[in-house]
């Protein structure tokens, strides 16, 4: 291994109690909402089909027009209660607020900028709102946080003068202060998840980004921080020089999850998948019908996966400018929180529980009970079951419903039947099992 100033600050999964927590949580939502809201992906008159949060840049919109959309933004129904209390019964855990997106207009009154809520219309502390919001409703709040700031002169993509060296100090400074500002105006952030780090010019300062994830956890201990804002000695990003992941937990899968078969390694550090709804809108876009729309079923079937892999799983939410949800996205809080009302104990503290992935679906665990979560019904009527070595399986029941026959069929092989009544739906078979695997090779303490 090379020796690094700047790489991984531990090794193996952290397993404190704030870690533990934010694993357990396992569903969050993601809530993308800036001025992008209210243009909604159209410019002059033309629809861009890109992201809507990026419509800045494919209409290449100078910064200080862009910006005198803070003129309109007055999200009069917005109601940080109803917002809570969406995303409690959807079931999520947590949810990652966007304090300021790459536009650089911050959610929070920030003193080191002129571009926040307090200069708009509706002058109040939004962020401070949610945060109370979500947090009354026993709900973990994570802050998005966008290094990237389209809107500050100081930034620069890469560092190729004394000039640009001397004016990118300086914004690291404004950011220091933007985070330092977030963290003591709100002491209930559980996680700092960075964005827009990918620039040489950040590259190239990896010994800033190890002290910001030093900075916050001197002042918030406990918080996590995402792979996502670390860069090593080398420039490296998530992991380090020697290949070991930084931050707390890998953040690397956005609108894709890893392999059920052929991506395991990622079952050995804690990771965190985020997702869009429509293929590629993270902030309100006016016209949903220029891409594919995720139903319910395969938002949940992603839950799914990524927790089957030891993975969060994180479901963005774009409000409207007058900060009110769209139907589409209200009808799917509606169905995922009606289904993890019934499964959520296959998702909630579980875990990747390494047995082989079968077609019907995805095994989750936790301690002792293993979870077969099944959205593909065979036409054999039986679901194939191979457990490791040493691993029987005693009982089957589905949640909420009656026990179901187990048969072996070999060798930790096992036909597990389907429920007398198809449930017509995604369903969950809780098993027990008895696991010996320890039994055969515990070896006795030696006597001395
Ligand atoms: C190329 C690209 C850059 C930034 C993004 C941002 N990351 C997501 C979490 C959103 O915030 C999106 O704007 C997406 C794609």
């Amino acid at each position: 291994e090379i020796s690094l100033k700047y790489g991984a600050g531990r090794l193996g999964k952290r397993q404190d109690a704030d870690m533990k927590r934010f694993r357990d949580n396992r569903l969050g939502a993601f809530i993308h909402w800036g001025l992008y809201a209210i243009p909604g992906g159209e410019w002059n008159g033309e629809m861009y089909g890109g992201a809507a949060e990026w419509l800045k840049a494919w209409a290449k919109v100078p910064a200080d027009e862009w910006l005198k959309l803070m003129e309109q933004w007055n999200p009069t129904r917005f109601n940080p209660k109803a917002w809570a209390k969406m995303a409690k019964k959807m079931g999520v855990k947590y949810v990652k607020i966007t304090t300021k997106h790459h536009e650089g207009f911050c959610l929070w009154p920030s003193k080191y900028t002129q571009y926040t809520v307090a200069q708009t219309p509706y002058k109040k502390d939004i962020l401070g709102e949610m945060v109370k919001a979500y947090n009354d409703e026993g709900i973990d709040v994570h802050f998005y946080f966008s290094v990237l700031d389209w809107s500050h002169p100081d930034y620069r993509y890469d560092i190729k003068s004394e000039e640009d060296e001397i004016a990118f100090a300086r914004f690291l400074e404004f950011t220091d202060n933007q985070l330092k500002e977030l963290a003591t105006r709100y002491p209930t952030v559980k996680d700092f998840w960075f964005d827009g780090t990918w620039d040489a010019s950040i590259k190239k300062n990896g010994w800033w980004t190890a002290h910001v994830e030093q900075m916050l956890k001197e002042m918030l201990p406990g918080v996590t921080v995402n792979s996502r804002l670390r860069a090593d000695d080398y420039g490296k990003r998530h992991f380090d020089s020697n290949g070991h992941l930084m931050g707390d937990y890998e953040s690397a899968y956005e609108r894709r999850l890893p392999d059920p078969v052929k991506d395991l390694k990622v079952t050995r550090w804690d990771w965190e998948a985020c997702m869009t709804v429509p293929e590629n809108q993270w902030g309100y876009h006016k016209d949903w019908s220029l891409s594919y729309v995720k139903t319910p079923l395969e938002v949940l079937e992603r839950i799914v996966h990524a927790v089957s892999m030891g993975g969060n799983m994180v479901v963005n939410f774009g409000p409207q400018p007058d900060g009110d949800f769209r139907s589409e996205e209200k009808e799917l809080a509606d169905a995922v929180g009606r289904w993890m009302s019934v499964n959520g104990e296959c998702i909630y503290g579980c875990d990747y529980a390494g047995w082989d992935k079968q077609a019907w679906g995805y095994y989750t665990r936790k301690g002792k009970e293993v979870y077969m979560v099944v959205f593909n019904s065979p036409y054999s009527r039986h679901l194939v079951v191979k457990t490791p070595k040493d691993v029987k399986i005693t009982k089957a029941v589905v949640l909420n419903g009656k026990e179901v026959g187990v048969k072996e069929t070999a060798r930790n092989e096992y036909n597990v039947d389907m429920p007398a009544k198809d449930p017509g739906a995604p369903f969950v078979i809780k098993l027990q099992i008895e696991d010996n695997t320890n039994a055969a090779d515990k070896y006795r303490e030696a006597l001395t």
